[in-house]
């Protein structure tokens, strides 16, 4: 049986609870990523998709339940060992790059390895500079390269610690097709060496190189599917059925609800 790198356990997420504003966003969710996954997650905004991706990956916690991540609870964890945990395992990649504009590139993709106190790193970080192709804007500022060379150097820092998990929040929301493309293959690629992925999107092509996908309809798991033995055609095909199949059903849901 493969083995269970991400587990979640009856997750509830409420925000402000107890509160006039409180907010259920995910309710009683549990699911299990396995190693070597790429796992998608889906739904109409405010579905709770970033919240899902959160809760589970350690940047929140949860009203209720449990998140197990390579067998450990990280709910029971504390802050120095969450912030150990983080740098040794995951990967995160965001929409809007978080990268630190005072710092030049090659200062920004150092930062993990500074918080693991590694001390010999240049080898490591020229590595993934010509992996990544941004070898030639090294020792510029964020601000003088192009957008998707940010995004690449965002991707360089979450990879230079040697993550076993990447997660993504709409990673190609604000790349052009060309750079999403090479971003895409590049996750393809480093999914086809063992690393796995969660990532968030609301376009069925970025989800069409996934392995399984969720779709979030009102803070719940609606479906699932998996790619199994699909094309990449056939499955974005199938995905974009299940979408328009899913955006039906909230168009009926609120009809219902006004009726
Ligand atoms: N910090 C917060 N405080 C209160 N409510 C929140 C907070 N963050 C999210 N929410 C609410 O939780 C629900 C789920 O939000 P979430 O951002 O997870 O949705 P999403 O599916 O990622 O949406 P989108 O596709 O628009 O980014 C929404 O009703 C949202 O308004």
């Amino acid at each position: 049986m493969s083995e269970k790198i991400i587990e979640v356990k009856h997750m509830t997420k409420i925000y402000n609870p107890e509160t006039r504003h409180a907010t259920t966003a995910l309710h009683d969710i549990s699911l299990v990523v396995k190693k070597g996954e790429f796992v998608c997650i889906m739904g109409t905004s405010g579905s709770g998709k970033t919240t899902l991706l959160n809760n589970l990956s350690t940047i929140d916690t949860p009203t209720k339940g449990e998140v197990y991540i390579n067998g450990k609870n990280v709910n029971h964890m504390s802050e120095s060992d969450l912030c150990k945990f983080r740098t040794n395992v995951l990967g995160f990649i965001f929409q809007n790059y978080n990268v630190i504009d005072t710092l030049t590139i090659y200062e920004n993709i150092r930062i993990p390895l500074l918080i693991k106190k590694e001390t010999d790193f240049d080898e490591k970080i020229d590595r993934i500079l010509k992996q990544l192709d941004i070898e030639e804007i090294k020792n510029k500022y964020p601000y003088e390269c192009s957008g998707g060379q940010v995004q690449r150097v965002a991707i360089a820092r979450a990879l230079v610690s040697e993550p076993s998990i990447i997660v993504a929040d709409e990673p190609t929301g604000n790349l052009d097709s060309h750079n999403s493309f090479e971003l895409l293959e590049l996750l393809k690629k480093l999914n086809q060496e063992g690393i796995s992925i969660l990532m968030v999107t609301h376009d069925s092509f970025v989800a069409s190189y996934s392995s399984k996908l969720l779709f979030l309809k009102d803070g719940e798991i609606s479906d699932i599917i998996e790619r199994e033995n699909m094309s990449q055609n056939e499955y974005y095909d199938t995905i974009e059925s299940m979408n328009l199949l899913e955006i039906k059903k909230i168009y009926f849901d609120k009809k219902n609800e006004v009726n």
